[in-house]
């Protein structure tokens, strides 16, 4: 980590383990630590929600299975808490992946209803549960017994706080190793995730599960602090207010979840006191004042966007001069702030000081600090294609049907792709081209007919098992991973080069090390190789249009493929992005990768295809070598819509 990172994080850490040595007060010790054992929580929830982007309605019932895990193995068996806590997490993990398994093949509103009848079931069954949970009685603990004797509240805190840093710790390598790619990517492509390899369901599953296990940790902790659980504190309202605290904090940020779960602790005991109300609200409606005036200044927006948050903040500030007792309003008062952030602050608080920084100073792209890769080993950056003892075709395509409804996209079709050839595939639009890439890449399940892909069928295989059997594709409408850099996209291409599991990422342990430093070498050659290393650390999105299409070749390359299927690549590029386009094809080509290549262009398709089918009607009419192609009355019949004459 860089220095003027890691010193700011020190100063932080210690102000945090200062806390109870500077405020020694029981109540607001207690408080800090429940805010503590929230970031726990909210880390693991922002995994679900912020990364893989699903609704989780059944994190308080997760929250609930940790505690009285936790909570059962003290009271019958009086277990120790460093057996509870970690006992908590391992039961909450299993719990999460009980619910993840048939949950996740349900999405959006679906998912939300599962995960919150889940969470609702869990509530029931701890009430039911009496042998076990003693029921709505609920469980009394000690605080955790350290040295002898039991913890203090402060020496509670300071558990807590390492136990948050550790968290910290653990969900930041999470995120940034190949697992936390495969949950960003599969949010913003799930049909680009599968197709380079990152099975969308198994990754879904696997964050649903790591961050259970979060829920569990956060749950232990909870059940200690509290030194008392009931089935009532695991309802539904808690789960919504955890949904709150990534909502208002701010998604994909550990700074989100930090001020996240500080709000949802904080805002309902700052509305249990008018005078804290009045500081707040005022100090409130002056910031999004100035605010304002530097934006509107700074000619970032205007007047009309920021009136009703500088009228709602002012009015909230006078409002609280007016009122004696606050007790009657809390609720309302309380939606209306969660109206404004949601409406106005869609990313977050952090979200939105991010953006506001951006839109005042500019985004700095951090310049790429890894080793320059020298001439001599770029090229060599692309496996060779394997050709050993595979025989002459790569493909055969075998009387393929696909029909939609009544509808014949593909009708009988029959195509051998020569090993080692740029094929091409042409037609009028809505004669089947893309059809066929689906139908390859597993996205479609042929009606009928075969694919034999190596001489093995590949129908009825997911896309991911077909992208790692050696396909890789591109998209007619580019489909990048909008919200990660250039580089990060090339990396969830090379998924399939690691090995590491969980526990060697969260350890950084050598294997894990080594995979992702050679993974990041490999990534920027792949960059260099169509030339785009030095945006890589640009958003993806915030290429030109012709960059994305060659960062979307570039990335299937790093499947290293035997096959590559190219979808319109040259679609919206310029004369010189054509040029540079033809000079990438040829050089993959020259490794030994087979192509096949849909295309518009004319001219691309006969200056680099050794061969060509034609499709017309969902039906193969043409085959032959580009002068064969130009001269087929078919084709020509095709494209112009009347005979050659
Ligand atoms: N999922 C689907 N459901 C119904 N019809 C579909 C589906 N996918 C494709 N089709 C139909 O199949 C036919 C072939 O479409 P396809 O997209 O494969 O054509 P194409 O040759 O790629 O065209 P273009 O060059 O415009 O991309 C079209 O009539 C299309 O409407």
């Amino acid at each position: 980590m860089k220095i003027n990172k890691l010193i700011p994080l020190l100063l932080a850490v210690v102000a945090l383990l200062c806390f109870p040595l500077v405020l020694d007060n029981p109540y607001y010790i207690h408080l800090a630590s429940t805010i503590l054992i929230y970031i726990i929580l909210l880390f693991g929830l922002d995994i679900v929600v912020g990364y893989t982007g699903q609704v989780s309605l059944g994190h308080a019932g997760l929250f609930g299975v940790g505690s009285y895990t936790a909570g059962v193995l003290f009271f019958h068996l009086g277990l120790p808490f460093y057996v509870t806590v970690p006992a908590a997490i391992v039961v909450t993990a299993i719990f999460g992946g009980l619910l993840a398994l048939p949950a996740l093949k349900v999405i959006g509103p679906y998912l939300a209803m599962v995960t919150l009848a889940f969470g609702t079931i869990l509530q029931i069954l701890i009430n039911e549960m009496s042998f076990l949970t003693e029921g709505p009685l609920g469980i009394k603990l000690t605080k955790p017994m350290i040295f002898g004797h039991e913890a203090s509240e402060k020496e509670f805190f300071w558990i807590a706080a390492l136990a948050m840093l550790l968290a910290l710790v653990v969900v930041h390598r999470i995120l940034k190793s190949q697992l936390g790619r495969a949950f960003e990517a599969l949010r913003d492509s799930p049909v680009a995730c599968d197709c380079m390899g990152v099975s969308v369901y198994r990754f879904k599953v696997y964050a649903f599960v790591i961050s259970a296990g979060f829920a569990g940790f956060a749950g232990a902790l909870y059940s200690y602090s509290e030194k008392y659980i009931s089935p009532n504190t695991y309802n539904n309202e808690l789960t919504i207010l955890f949904l709150l605290g990534i909502i208002m904090g701010g998604r994909k940020s550990r700074l989100g979840a930090i001020l996240g779960a500080t709000i949802i602790v904080l805002l309902p005991k700052l509305l249990d006191d008018i005078g804290l109300f009045r500081i707040v609200s005022i100090t409130l409606a002056t910031l999004v004042t100035l605010g304002s005036i530097l934006a509107i200044s700074k000619g970032i927006t205007n007047l009309k966007k920021v009136s009703i948050p500088v009228l709602g903040t002012v009015a909230l500030a006078l409002f609280s001069l007016w009122l004696d007792n606050i007790t009657d309003w809390r609720l309302s008062i309380f939606g209306v702030m969660i109206l404004l952030v949601v409406y106005y602050l869609q990313d977050g608080i952090v979200g939105f000081f991010r953006n506001f920084y951006i839109s005042l100073f500019g985004k700095k792209v951090e310049a790429i600090t890894e080793s320059v890769i020298t001439n001599e080993n770029y090229d060599n950056i692309i496996s060779q294609a394997d050709t050993a003892d595979k025989g002459p075709n790569i493909l055969n395509i075998e009387s393929i049907l696909m029909q939609f409804g009544g509808l014949k996209a593909l009708n009988l079709v029959d195509i051998s792709i020569k090993r080692g050839t740029v094929h091409g595939l042409i037609g009028p639009n809505g004669s089947g081209k893309s059809t066929m890439m689906n139908v390859l890449t597993g996205i479609y399940i042929p009606t009928a007919g075969d694919v034999k892909f190596e001489n093995q069928s590949v129908v009825g295989k997911t896309s991911s098992e077909i992208a790692l059997s050696g396909i890789a594709r591109t998209f007619q409408n580019v489909q990048l991973f909008g919200e990660m850099t250039a580089l990060e996209n090339i990396l969830v291409g090379l998924h399939h080069s690691f090995e590491s599991n969980l526990f060697e990422v969260s350890l950084h342990l050598p294997r894990y090390l080594r995979e992702e430093s050679s993974a990041r070498h490999r990534a920027l050659g792949l960059l260099k190789f169509v030339g785009l290393e030095s945006l890589a650390n640009e958003e993806a999105r915030n290429l030109p249009y012709g960059k994305q299409r060659m960062l979307e070749i570039a990335r299937a390359l790093a499947l290293d493929p035997n096959l590559l299927l190219l979808d319109e690549p040259a679609a919206g590029l310029t004369a010189p992005d054509i040029k540079e386009l033809l000079t990438v094809i040829r050089k993959i080509r020259d490794h030994g990768i087979t192509i096949i290549l849909i295309e518009h262009h004319m001219d691309v398709v006969m200056s680099v295809c050794d061969k060509i089918s034609v499709l017309d009607f969902g039906e193969k009419i043409a085959e032959g070598v580009a002068s064969e192609i130009q001269s087929n009355a078919k084709v020509i019949e095709a494209y112009l819509g009347g005979s050659p004459a």
